[in-house]
């Protein structure tokens, strides 16, 4: 039976545990281009102990940031800069992760902390949104985007190959694609968003279009030891659950025939009309029917914090790996609490060195 502390191999590489540090955004690149407080941040989350460092959301392309303040990599400058970072994650004996993402109609935003909202349109900070049709989210965000020709859609989905190619190049060893969250991924799937009536609207097949092109050019570029995975809502909780999921169980199907190798379970945000359960680690049980019938390995988040909740879904193969984002915020030393809560023997260990030598003695307080 598996634990939070059981290493997991999935094709050439090793996590040393089954804690995973999600993507989350930063908003203070400049330009796209990572800097100080990029460095600082993933090597400081990679020395607490996790086998996964997922980087942020990094657009490939300058209309896929959701803020002026979001990552690229849509040019080598940019991959250029991550490199010493996918360097210091895999250093602090993590495997270096980055999702690669283009917000679709969600783009040309203010930062959470700066109204969440869509940039004034006659700030010169902002830009043209584009997306499957010219529907606008509503709510904080309801800018009009522009509908996608099929050259904007061949084009971006040749972007996020070209971002793949630059991630491999800058060291890091496990892709995430955000097909989740009301991006442009998740645009194409949801109805709400994409009432198309070309080849990428209409049937599930039809709204799965870019999403399994994309998959599948992405995986002739990402070497094949390196695990690709993708970050999916599968669910909008907008009274349609039960079709929605099983519509994206069939595409998480689709997704592993085409290569995908683990599916990171989340949800749609295609809609502000949602009435989301929130509640402790109340995507695992999705997460975990979404494994047992697709076959994929699985990762989920929302609300797990605690290392006995955390253990008992490792331990009770509803998860492979436990996603967590604002645990890591709160202490970038997860891993470390959570070994010692569990009572595990040498628990300092999960730390550097440098920290492990002088905690393994220590009895705080
Ligand atoms: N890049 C992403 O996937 C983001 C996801 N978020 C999670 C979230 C969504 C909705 C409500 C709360 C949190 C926040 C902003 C960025």
């Amino acid at each position: 039976m598996p634990d939070l502390f059981t290493p997991y191999t999935l094709k050439g590489r090793t996590l040393r545990n089954r804690i995973a540090v999600s993507p989350m955004c930063q908003y203070l690149a400049v330009d796209g281009v990572a800097g100080d407080w990029h460095n600082v941040h993933y090597a400081s989350l990679a020395r607490g102990g996790s086998g996964l460092v997922v980087v942020e959301a990094t657009a490939v392309s300058p209309e896929g940031r959701i803020t002026p303040g979001c990552l690229g990599l849509w040019n080598d400058a940019q991959a250029e800069a991550l490199r010493p970072i996918a360097r210091a994650i895999q250093d602090a004996g993590a495997v270096p992760g980055i999702q690669i993402a283009h917000a679709g109609r969600k783009a040309s935003a203010n930062r959470p902390w700066e109204g969440d909202d869509h940039i004034a349109p006659d700030d010169p900070r902002g830009w043209e949104t584009i997306s499957p049709s010219a529907i606008p989210f509503g709510a904080n965000l309801p800018k009009v985007p522009r509908a996608m020709t099929p050259e904007d859609i061949t084009r971006v989905r040749q972007d996020f190959v070209a971002s793949a190619i630059r991630a491999r190049d800058a060291g890091f060893g496990w892709l995430m694609l955000h097909f989740a969250h009301g991006y442009l991924g998740q645009s194409f799937l949801s109805p709400y968003s994409n009432q198309r009536t070309d080849l990428y609207g209409g049937s599930l097949e039809n709204r799965a279009r870019f999403l399994l092109e994309t998959l599948s050019e992405v995986r002739a570029v990402w070497p094949e030891d390196r695990p690709l995975s993708a970050r999916l809502g599968m669910i909008e909780f907008d009274g349609h659950d039960e079709e929605t999921l099983e519509d994206a169980i069939t595409l998480a199907r689709h997704f592993r025939t085409l290569g995908l190798d683990f599916l990171d379970v989340s949800i749609g945000f295609s809609t502000p009309e949602a009435k989301i359960p929130w509640g402790p680690a109340f995507m695992a049980p999705i997460a975990a029917r979404v494994r047992r019938e697709s076959g994929l390995p699985v990762a989920t988040s929302w609300y797990i914090s605690k290392p006995e909740q955390a253990n008992s879904l490792i331990a009770d193969e509803s998860l492979d790996l436990v996603m967590l984002g604002r645990p890591f915020l709160e202490n970038p030393h997860w891993p470390y609490a959570a070994a010692r809560a569990l009572g595990r023997p040498d628990a300092a260990h999960v730390l550097p060195e440098p920290y492990a030598h002088w905690l393994a003695r220590y009895r705080s307080g």
